[in-house]
């Protein structure tokens, strides 16, 4: 069990609304690989990629969080700092404020701490999936913040 789970990767998929199509193609050309591991989606673009997948006569088994504005970006920011999360396809609109732009910061802040692979347009999210890393046992390597974790607060010590 252990084993397949270092070779099924947790995949999380995210767009803005302006984005959501060129994601949608992106996972039909790629589902040939997509389809063996698991998607985790912010609300409205997991029920995009479900809809148009089952157009395609393909049942997805697709992790739907919250929409992203109601907090499904700060979900998914949860699992990645939990480790449950392998990879970020996430294509944010960059023409666009957005109402919820600081959990979008957030997000893409805990994918950069924890050293998550993040595709933020598709041709990074091409090279992602394309990478002999991709499916392979590899784990991102993380900073050691034990030093900023023990670290003295200057008004206790008084
Ligand atoms: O807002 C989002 C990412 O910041 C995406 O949320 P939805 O998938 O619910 O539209």
């Amino acid at each position: 069990m252990e084993k397949e789970r270092k070779f099924v990767k947790r995949i999380a998929l995210v767009a803005h609304d302006r984005e959501k199509k060129d994601l949608i193609e992106w996972v039909e050309f790629n589902w040939g690989t997509l389809g063996a591991h698991e998607l985790i989606c912010t609300g409205t673009t997991g029920k995009l990629v479900e809809e148009a997948l089952i157009k395609k006569g393909i049942t997805a088994k697709i992790t739907k969080l919250k929409s992203g504005p109601l907090g499904g970006d700060a979900q998914l920011a949860s699992l990645i700092a939990e480790g449950k999360i392998d990879y970020l396809i996430f294509f944010w609109d960059p023409m666009e404020p957005q109402p919820h732009d600081v959990d979008v910061k957030a997000l893409l802040r805990i994918a950069t701490l924890y050293n998550i692979p993040t595709a933020m347009n598709r041709s990074t999210a091409d090279f992602i999936i394309s990478s002999i890393l991709f499916g392979s046992d590899y784990t991102p390597k993380m900073k050691d913040y034990k030093s900023y974790i023990e670290r003295k607060i200057e008004d206790l010590e008084k």
